[in-house]
C-alpha cells in the first residue's frame, strides 16, 4: 500500500488535474523495481481500498513479469556472452590443431599414434611407406606386428612405463612384405582427453648397422683368413677365461715351418694361399668351445676350451697330422707344408697374455729340435719330453 506522503510527492501525468490519483510501487523480491501511476480525471475518490486492493494484486503481478522479463534478458546476455566464449575457445583449439597437424605434417621421420596396447591411431606417409602399407591403411592396425620379436616389444613397453619416455630404442621391424630393418624408436605418452596413448617416430638405421658390423668385422678380424686378429683374440680369450673361472684350457702357439723359402721359392701370392687353406682346414676341425686367432705373419694361437693338457696335446697332434697330409696346388705345383707348435695349460686368472710366451717357449722348442712337432713346458707336464 502507498503512504500517503508517495502520494503527495506524485506529480500527474497531464497538466489537467485528475479528481483521483493512485501511485503503487511494483515490488517483487528486490526493492521497488518501478512505480504505476493511475489517474482519473473525472471521477474522484475512484481508489476506493477494494479497488486498491485488486490493484495491488495487478501491480504485484506485474511487478512479477517485469522481473522476469529483466531476468530473461539478462540470461539471454549471459548466453550470447558464453556463445561468444565458447566460439572464441573453439577458433583457438581449431588453430591449435591446424598447427599440430602442420608440424607433424612437416615431421621429417615417420611417427604413429598409438594406444597403449599398439593399436595405430593416426601415422603420417613416411611411416606407411617405410613399413610398406598402403596409404591410411595403418590406421586401426596392431603396431605390434611389425616388430621382429616379441620380446623387443615389451623391452620397449617397459622402458616406456619406467621413465614415461623412450630415446632411440634399438629393435628390429619388418614391413609388411616382412622385409627386415634396423630401427631407433622414440616415444612418450601422450594425454589426450580421456586417454593416454603413445606417440613414436621410427629412424631407419640400417645402413649405419651394415657399416658398425663391417667395422666390428675389420677391426677383429683378419683381412686375409677372416679369422679372428691378435688384439680380438686376445680379448675373447680373457672373456672366457673370466665366464669359466674353473675350466680348464690350453693354450697352442702355431708357427708355420720354413715359411720364407715357401715364399721366396714360390711368390707372396702362393703364401697367402697356402696360409687361408691352412686357416680353413684346422677350422674344420676345431670345436664350438675352440679359439683360433691369427698372431701375425705366419703365426696362429689356438685356446682348447674345456681340454687338459693331455687331450689339448693329443688334439695339436692330430692337427699337425692334418695339415703335414695337406697339398695346395698353386699352378701345377703340389705344395706341402708343416707347422711347429708349444702348447701349454691357461692356468685360472693368469693373463692370456702370460700364457702365449709360455706356450712360446714350447715353439721354440719345437723349432730348436727340428719342427713338424709340438712341445710343452715340462712345469705343465706329468709325462716325459717327447
Ligand atoms: N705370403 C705371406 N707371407 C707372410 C705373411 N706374413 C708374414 N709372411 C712371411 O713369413 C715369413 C716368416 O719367416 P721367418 O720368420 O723367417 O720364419 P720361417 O721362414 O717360417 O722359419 P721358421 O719359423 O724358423 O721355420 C717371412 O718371409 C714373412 O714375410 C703373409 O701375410 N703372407
Amino acid at each position: 500500500m502507498l503512504s500517503t506522503n508517495t502520494i503527495s510527492l506524485m506529480m500527474p501525468i497531464s497538466h489537467v488535474q485528475p479528481r483521483s490519483l493512485c501511485c503503487l510501487p511494483l515490488v517483487n523480491t528486490e526493492p521497488s523495481i518501478s512505480v504505476m501511476v493511475l489517474e482519473h480525471r473525472e471521477t474522484p475518490n475512484l481508489f476506493s481500498s477494494r479497488r486498491l486492493e485488486v490493484l495491488e494484486l495487478f501491480a504485484a503481478q506485474y511487478a512479477i513479469s517485469f522481473e522476469n522479463i529483466r531476468l530473461y534478458e539478462q540470461l539471454q546476455q549471459q548466453n550470447d556472452q558464453l556463445e561468444h566464449t565458447v566460439a572464441q575457445r573453439t577458433q583457438e583449439l581449431e588453430r591449435k590443431s591446424h598447427y599440430l597437424l602442420a608440424i607433424l605434417d612437416a615431421l621429417p621421420m615417420p611417427y604413429a599414434l598409438t594406444t597403449l596396447s599398439g593399436e595405430c591411431i593416426s601415422s603420417n606417409a613416411l611411416l606407411n611407406e617405410r613399413l610398406e602399407v598402403p596409404p591410411d591403411q595403418l590406421t586401426g592396425q596392431s603396431m605390434v606386428q611389425f616388430y621382429d620379436s616379441p620380446e623387443d616389444r615389451q623391452r620397449f613397453l617397459a622402458q616406456l612405463e619406467q621413465h614415461g619416455s623412450v630415446s632411440n630404442f634399438e629393435c628390429r621391424l619388418r614391413t609388411r612384405q616382412q622385409q627386415r630393418f634396423w630401427a631407433l624408436v622414440s616415444a612418450t605418452y601422450v594425454d589426450l582427453q580421456d586417454e593416454r596413448v603413445i606417440f613414436s617416430t621410427i629412424s631407419d638405421f640400417s645402413e649405419y648397422k651394415a657399416l658398425e658390423k663391417q667395422l666390428y668385422q675389420e677391426a677383429n678380424t683378419d683381412a686375409l683368413t677372416g679369422i679372428l686378429n691378435r688384439r680380438a683374440w686376445l680379448a675373447l680369450a680373457a672373456k672366457q677365461q673370466t665366464a669359466h673361472p674353473f675350466r680348464i684350457s690350453c693354450i697352442l702357439m702355431i708357427d708355420l715351418d720354413h715359411f720364407k723359402a715357401l715364399n721366396d721359392n714360390y711368390g707372396h701370392a702362393a703364401g697367402d694361399e697356402v696360409l687361408r687353406q691352412f686357416t680353413t682346414s684346422i677350422q674344420r676341425e676345431l670345436r664350438e668351445d675352440d679359439l683360433f686367432g691369427r698372431m701375425g705373419g705366419e703365426e696362429f694361437a689356438i685356446v682348447f676350451g674345456g681340454l687338459d693338457l693331455d687331450r689339448a696335446y693329443s688334439a695339436a697332434e692330430r692337427l699337425r697330422t692334418m695339415v703335414e697330409g695337406l697339398s695346395v696346388m698353386i699352378d701345377t705345383e703340389e705344395l706341402r707344408f708343416t707347422f711347429s707348435a708349444g702348447l701349454c695349460r691357461l692356468r685360472p686368472s693368469e693373463p692370456v697374455t702370460s700364457a702365449l710366451k709360455r706356450a712360446d717357449k714350447g715353439l721354440y722348442q719345437a723349432k730348436a729340435s727340428g719342427r713338424n712337432q709340438v712341445w710343452f713346458e715340462k712345469e705343465d707336464a706329468h709325462r716325459p719330453d717327447i
